[in-house]
């Protein structure tokens, strides 16, 4: 069943075309990952997504209910943690409950409930200056899972982090998609990330400040189980996953010169 809709969105930002009938599907329970190169319109897209923004054409569909322009109805985490300085981890992961009008117990109990399945054991007390890159990326990502336990929208979540530390997220990420059975879809620049990810990529293609809006120039399926995906990065499947992404941007590059 499909959770996000984004049906045929289209959006101009100071008379500039920057996305052009966009449509893009995730299913429950699913990752998809949007690639796409800098200044393409993928933070556009997103904040159409979030509801931040009203698309000039289009629509945005949430479990069958339309929301364009509604704001609130997905958790947002954006590239930077945006962990308050002044609060500790626990304060900073029940915000979004706080926020909602749940009791602080109540908050606090909830949030401190899920520290295990986020790998943040023993880090309530402490402050953000503390943690770790990755340590903190884990705190937002369970801050936003707080927000929307449903649907996340993840941008460029993981690409302030060293190679070492990304590759433990991934694994990492892969094992709470699949416990606790959220939706995600993920902004990335970097095609391996999409490929160890996702079951499904989106490449979109454009350079709207040379006037080409950007679409989508084709999507990619990932076969292989995400529960399985362990080796998946030294495989025959990942090869030709990422084989498809890259003539996929080429055929960008070409339609360019
Ligand atoms: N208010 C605006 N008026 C005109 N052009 C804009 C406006 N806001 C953004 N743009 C242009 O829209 C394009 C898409 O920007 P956007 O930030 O969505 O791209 P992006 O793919 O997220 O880039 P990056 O990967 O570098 O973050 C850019 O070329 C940008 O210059």
């Amino acid at each position: 069943m499909s959770q996000l809709e984004v049906q045929h969105v289209s959006q101009t930002l100071g008379g500039v075309n920057i996305i052009e009938d966009i449509c893009i599907t995730v299913q429950a329970g699913s990752i998809a990952c949007l690639l796409g190169p800098s200044g393409c319109g993928k933070t556009t897209l997103f904040h159409i997504i979030a509801g931040l923004a009203t698309p000039y054409q289009g629509t945005i569909v949430l479990d069958g209910k339309e929301i364009t322009g509604t704001p609130g109805k997905l958790a947002y985490m954006l590239q930077k943690d945006l962990l308050l300085a002044h609060k500790t981890i626990l304060a900073n992961v029940a915000l979004p409950l706080l926020l909602r009008g749940v009791p602080k117990c109540e908050a606090y109990e909830h949030a401190r409930s899920l520290f295990g399945v986020f790998g943040l054991e023993g880090t309530d007390q402490r402050w953000p200056s503390e943690l770790s890159g990755g340590m903190r990326q884990r705190v937002a990502l369970l801050r936003s899972y707080l927000f929307n336990n449903d649907f996340m929208l993840l941008d460029e979540p993981f690409s302030a982090l060293d190679a070492f530390t990304k590759a433990d997220m991934h694994r990492w990420f892969l094992q709470v998609a699949e416990e606790l059975g959220t939706t995600a879809l993920v902004v990335t620049h970097d095609i391996d990330e999409a490929v160890l990810l996702s079951d499904r990529m989106y490449v979109m293609r454009g350079a709207p400040q040379r006037g080409i809006p950007t679409c989508i120039a084709g999507e990619v399926e990932i076969a292989h189980p995400r529960s399985d995906r362990k080796d998946f990065g030294l495989s025959e499947d990942f090869i030709l996953a990422k084989r498809s992404v890259m003539e996929l941007l080429r055929a960008d590059q070409d339609d360019a010169r």
